[in-house]
């Protein structure tokens, strides 16, 4: 043991004597194991990003690494490898064998950041789960809530919202002073959420961020864009409750609060003896436990509950901005879609049904959502253990792969002019089917297969309620030609500064 001891202080001192020689040779050996394990050298893309996971990590830090990445397609084409183990697809054709129904492809340890704790321990969430089986469970059980006949349930519990965000708007239609739209349009949706889940929202358009969901928000994603190309250190980071409690706190009364609105709903549930007319969310899972208690526990009711909240008004509200700005940005298609809108003669506050019947304003949605998807950052998956060949070249098992809404969304080949605001592109007189099928699977803003977006429906309910009735009220122009208007890519890419001025419309007057 002494002799082990004194050997080994012998090399430590030896190797201080010659750190000069040995940390630039460790480094170097580091580096070529990175670079070459597995044969991974031959995939294309930039020396640096292949030996260290740093450059990716600069990238995500600008908060443009979309950027980055679009300038790698462009130049090393399909398949890039972004960080030693991370590789960026661009091909529609891989879609299917990440992404489809039966894949063996899991979510990637990425997503294990924005993983949430109670006193039970990780809470169940569709959004990471990897067990296959509970992942099924849980979809399934919340399936009717998230469909569009859950919707027709909902719709008339978000319209007192919607009116809410008309009133506040008028006081600028009246004093002509430019408003920052964007900014009510998250309070908007985070209120509109709450009223379809739990029949009660806080009223942030009047309050602003009173339950800190905002903050929350942003610092997450933030924190899951960064460090979740070193998912490796989120074990000591967030996963810690302590390290989560200093940078969240405990949620106090905003929880209680929130906890108190759930709990009456929860109840009003179980008192409902019909399951016609307005329903919420909550309603609806309750119902469903009811007719079969092994389906559905009272913690993934809540889960599904309070992830609605987290998943759902940040990323339609995004998804709002984007499409608003594009739209105010492009005259012939606002001037297209007013027409359209108006024309129709739709009721107000609109209803959903009346509006999805507006090709054009379907058309003018997607092509906003296309541009401009709420999610920035590759849809990470593990390649399994067996390996897998992607874009012709074989990935050993554990290594991770995926497809980014907004780089595929730009893609020449599949979206032709793919800068473009062109609404037209979505309407069968104008594409071919063969390039509107392939537009569409490739449309990835909601996700595909398995983990598509449970909330879709939802978000696109609001969506194609808001928009006609802000058209029908108001004529809206960018002030300032929208110069105030930017965003950051931290996996959401949420915008700032889209200020507006309204004219209240003369025939409404
Ligand atoms: C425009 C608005 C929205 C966008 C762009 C969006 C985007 C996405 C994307 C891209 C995914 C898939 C992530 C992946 O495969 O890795 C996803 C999943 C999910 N979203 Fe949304 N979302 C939106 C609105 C909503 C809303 C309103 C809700 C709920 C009310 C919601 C709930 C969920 C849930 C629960 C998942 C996880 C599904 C699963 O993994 O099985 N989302 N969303």
């Amino acid at each position: 043991m002494y002799f082990n001891m004194a050997g080994l202080a012998q090399v430590v001192l030896t190797l201080y004597d010659y750190w000069f020689t040995v940390l630039p040779s460790t480094l170097l050996v580091y580096f070529l194991f990175q670079r070459y394990r597995h044969g991974l050298n031959r995939i294309p893309g930039p020396v640096i990003r292949s030996i260290s996971p740093i450059p990716r990590i600069v990238s995500v830090l600008k908060g443009r690494s979309h950027e980055d990445d679009i300038r790698l397609h462009q130049k090393y084409g399909k398949i890039v490898r972004i960080a030693p183990n991370s590789f960026s697809i661009s091909d529609p054709a891989e879609i299917n064998q990440l992404y489809g129904l039966g894949t063996k492809f899991l979510k990637s340890p990425f997503y294990e950041l924005s993983e949430a704790q109670d006193e039970e321990g990780i809470i169940p969430d569709t959004f990471i789960i990897n067990d296959k089986e509970l992942h099924t469970r849980m979809k399934k059980n919340a399936a009717n809530a998230y469909s569009m006949n859950g919707l027709v349930q909902m719709e008339p519990l978000v319209e007192p919202v919607t009116e809410r965000l008309v009133k506040k708007l008028e006081e600028y239609a009246v004093n002509g002073n430019a408003v920052d739209i964007g900014d009510m349009i998250a309070n908007y949706t985070m209120d509109a959420v709450f009223a379809l889940t739990f029949a009660r929202d806080f009223d942030y358009m009047s309050h602003g961020d009173v339950l800190g969901i905002h903050r929350v928000m942003k610092v997450a994603s933030w924190y899951m864009a960064v460090f979740g190309q070193i998912a490796w250190t989120h074990k000591f980071l967030l996963a810690n409750p302590v390290v989560a409690g200093w940078v969240f706190g405990d949620g106090g009364q905003s929880q209680a609060d929130m906890m108190a609105v759930a709990n009456t709903e929860v109840q009003k549930g179980r008192n409902r003896v019909s399951e016609d007319g307005p329903m919420t969310f909550l309603q609806r899972l309750i119902l469903n436990q009811r007719a079969n208690p092994k389906s559905i526990n009272d913690r993934e009711v809540l889960a599904h509950a309070f992830g609605n909240i987290t998943a759902g008004s940040d990323t339609t509200a995004t998804a709002i901005r984007g499409i608003l700005y594009h739209l105010l940005k492009t005259p012939e298609a606002y001037q297209k879609l007013v027409e359209e809108i108006r024309s129709a003669n739709l009721a107000l506050p609109v209803g959903f049904a009346e509006a999805n019947r507006i090709e054009y304003l379907g058309a003018v949605i997607k092509e906003g959502m296309r541009l401009h998807p709420s999610v920035g950052m590759m849809l990470g998956r593990t390649v399994p253990s067996e390996g897998a060949v992607i874009c012709g070249y074989k990935l050993p098992g554990g290594a991770e792969v995926g497809l980014n809404p907004w780089i595929l969304h730009r893609n020449p080949a599949v979206f032709p002019n793919p800068d473009k605001f062109w609404p037209e592109r979505w309407l069968s007189s104008v594409t071919s089917e063969e390039q509107l099928r392939l537009m569409n699977r490739s449309f990835l803003t909601f996700g595909h297969g398995a983990h598509t977006c449970s909330g879709r429906w939802i978000s696109t309910m609001e969506t194609t309620k808001l928009l006609p009735t802000l058209l029908r009220y108001y004529d809206m122009e960018l002030d300032d030609g929208g110069r105030t208007y930017r965003f950051e890519n931290f996996w959401f890419t949420m915008q700032k500064g889209l200020k507006v001025r309204l004219r209240k419309r003369v025939d409404l007057l």
